[in-house]
């Protein structure tokens, strides 16, 4: 599904990826690893086609990361999450409904699955931390794609959101999808990845 050879990515002066190799077969779940600043949100972005490498060859599904061939094929949820903060809740699950062409009415569901249920009304901008987590996960992730990259998703959830965010990575794993998941939390990702990527100084 990814393959990347000899991947260097420059932030400034700064070198953040340098020769970086990988294979991740489709179907697999696989966990970056790597010390704070080591570049693995960095790689993330790259796999998403928001950040251009400088150097090296990146292909998803055979296609260039930023080729529209592979938009539909792959959800990022991004840390923290990009929303507009002028919509309601409910405005901004009708937004992503709309471009995917799902039923709003389905997202609602599991919005409410993840205790967003009261709060469809409320401006995203007026959200908690984990409440935006939560719609964040939602947007990125409500195509279904078949393609996941998930910066920190657990981060600011709370236990029973936690378990559904699991339950989906779990349920999306055992159907085959793959999974590039970037979690400081041992406990979070137990159970859910095959394979480890590893990144950065202790590469
Ligand atoms: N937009 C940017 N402009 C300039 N430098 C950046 C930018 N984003 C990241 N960097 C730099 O790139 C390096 C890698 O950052 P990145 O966020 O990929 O690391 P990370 O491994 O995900 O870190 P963490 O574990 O802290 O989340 C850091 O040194 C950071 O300062």
């Amino acid at each position: 599904m990814i393959d990347i050879k000899n991947l260097v990515v420059r932030r400034g002066e700064e070198c953040v990826l340098r020769d970086f190799d990988a294979h991740v077969p489709e179907g697999t779940s696989v966990r970056v690893t790597g010390p704070n600043g080591s570049g693995k949100s960095t790689l993330l972005r790259v796999i998403a086609g928001l950040t251009a490498p400088d150097a090296g060859q990146v292909t998803v599904a055979g296609h260039p990361p930023a080729d529209p061939a592979v938009r539909a094929l792959r959800g990022f949820v991004q840390e923290p999450p990009p929303l507009y903060e002028h919509l309601t809740a409910d405005e901004q699950l009708c937004l992503v409904a709309g471009v995917w062409r799902l039923r709003a009415r389905d997202l609602r569901d599991r919005a409410a699955a993840l205790g967003l249920g009261d709060r469809f009304d409320v401006l995203v901008g007026e959200l908690s931390l984990g409440q935006r987590k939560k719609l964040g996960y939602l947007c990125a992730t409500a195509h279904e794609p078949r393609l996941v990259l998930l910066d920190e998703p657990f981060n600011g959830l709370d236990a029973q959101a936690e378990q559904a965010v699991r339950d989906d990575l779990a349920r999306w794993r055992a159907d085959g999808r793959t999974l590039v998941l970037v979690s400081h939390s041992d406990a979070s990702v137990a159970g859910l990845v095959d394979d480890t990527l590893t990144v950065g100084a202790d590469a």
